[in-house]
């Protein structure tokens, strides 16, 4: 890693930059090798200074307002949010001040700024910690606030975004005992056999990784295929399935797994994900609406607008607007309708969304049940070991949200229900 820390902080502006002022996503700047020139550690930190000035956004921004008199160009303004996120983290003031100072001053077009850049960053500095202590959790862009209160409520709202603002600990599946692996990192079992760790490293040097005994998946995430409860020898399609969290779920209960993705980078994953854990399963690189066969149980993990993963990804509500969430609520419709084509009489389609939306999930099964007179919500699926009576929805789906189970640390927003063919 450098001593300056100027190369991560550089590549937290540029990603910054890209985010805020192209709507680019995080993942799409990481995956086209936005910090493959840093050294590991250097990624690391690069990643994580721009993920909490993004969850850190508006209180940087209020902290920053009071000095100065109009904002500075777009590069300058990102330095300066990171290095507010910073101070007010309890880093200390000389080394922020002068990396970011460099960093302008490097800068082909805007060192001119850099007398500002120290001057702000000082007044940050003596404003102290408390400053920002004093200010509310961010809140979400209009543009999702606003029909999130309209669906849960203006306290629901509030107490969502405490959580985003805290981020998330690390959630793992078991391949096998869930207990074991609770001993091996460290970590708690949850109610419902996820095992959370908070405060984790490097996840490739825990223990067990390099064995195969566990996959990162949010504990809300895990729930979906507890809930299809696949059995072994059951011939099982896996709908949108990379990065393979579920397939790998689904293949270690002893199902025979298709997993269909139309995305081949990403199917790679799922093929990287089976080879370390020692887990098979056929992988078809299609679009999911060409599927074809006949299955005894179906997970369709449609693509959606993962409006529940923002304590995860913080960089979605500034990066979207919401213009592509009617086309993705077609699509899951479609899904929804051709799946069920591929479904054997008296087997089961467990659909599931991460989005916060009802239109992505209650509203989804509320009409997909109108359109099909042999589909019925199986309330029985939903009695698996944790899930709580008040996620029960009113259709017979479940509804998780990121405030619930707050105090342990929360969990993905999710939406799923599991549907039953009549035979
Ligand atoms: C929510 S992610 C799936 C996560 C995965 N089930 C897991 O547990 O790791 C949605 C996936 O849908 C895939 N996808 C989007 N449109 C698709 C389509 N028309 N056909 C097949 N896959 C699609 C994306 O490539 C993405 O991998």
């Amino acid at each position: 890693m450098s001593d300056t820390g100027v190369p991560a902080r550089k590549s937290a502006v540029y990603l910054l930059d890209h985010i805020l002022g192209e709507g680019r996503l995080m993942s799409e700047l990481t995956g086209a090798g936005a910090l493959d020139k840093l050294p590991a550690e250097d990624r690391a930190r690069a990643s994580r200074l721009a993920l909490d000035t993004l969850r850190g956004l508006e209180r940087a921004d209020r902290l920053l307002q009071k000095h100065l008199s109009k904002y500075p160009p777009l590069t300058v303004r990102n330095a300066l949010r990171v290095g507010t996120v910073e101070l007010c983290q309890g880093a200390a003031a000389h080394g922020v001040v002068n990396a970011m100072v460099e960093l302008v001053s490097r800068h082909p077009r805007l060192g001119h700024l850099k007398g500002l850049t120290n001057a702000v960053l000082r007044k940050i500095a003596a404003d102290g910690p408390e400053a920002w202590d004093a200010l509310r959790a961010p809140r979400l862009p209009k543009w999702l606030r606003g029909p999130l209160v309209q669906a849960w409520g203006a306290e629901a709202m509030a107490a969502m975004e405490q959580v985003h603002f805290a981020g998330a600990p690390l959630d793992l599946t078991a391949r096998g005992d869930a207990q074991a692996v609770a001993r091996a990192t460290g970590g708690v079992l949850l109610p419902t056999g996820t095992v959370r760790i908070a405060g984790a490293g490097q996840v490739t040097a825990m223990p067990g990784f390099a064995e195969g005994d566990w996959w990162v998946q949010d504990a809300a995430a895990a729930l979906p295929v507890r809930l299809l409860a696949p059995k072994p020898g059951e011939n099982v399609l896996d709908l949108c399935a990379a990065p393979g969290g579920k397939t790998m779920q689904l293949a270690a209960a002893g199902a025979t797994v298709t997993a269909v993705d139309d995305s081949a980078g990403r199917m790679a994953r799922v093929e990287e994900n089976l080879a370390r854990t020692g887990l098979t399963a056929r992988l078809v690189v299609q679009d999911a609406l060409q599927t074809t066969g006949q299955y005894d149980a179906i997970l369709l993990d449609a693509p959606c607008s993962a409006t529940g993963t923002i304590r995860r990804h913080p960089d979605l509500p500034h990066a979207k607007d919401g213009s592509e969430f009617g086309d993705l609520i077609a699509l899951q419709a479609q899904m929804i309708d051709h799946a069920w084509r591929l479904l054997k009489p008296g087997g089961r389609l467990v659909f599931c969304t991460c989005s916060l939306l009802p239109d992505e999930g209650e509203v989804q099964v509320d009409e997909a049940l109108v359109r099909h007179t042999d589909m019925r919500a199986d309330l029985a699926a939903l009695e698996c070991p944790g899930i709580e009576p008040a996620w029960v929805t009113q259709e017979g789906g479940l509804r998780l949200r990121p405030d619930f189970w707050a105090d342990r640390g929360g969990m993905d927003g999710f939406y799923m229900a599991c549907l039953r063919k009549a035979v």
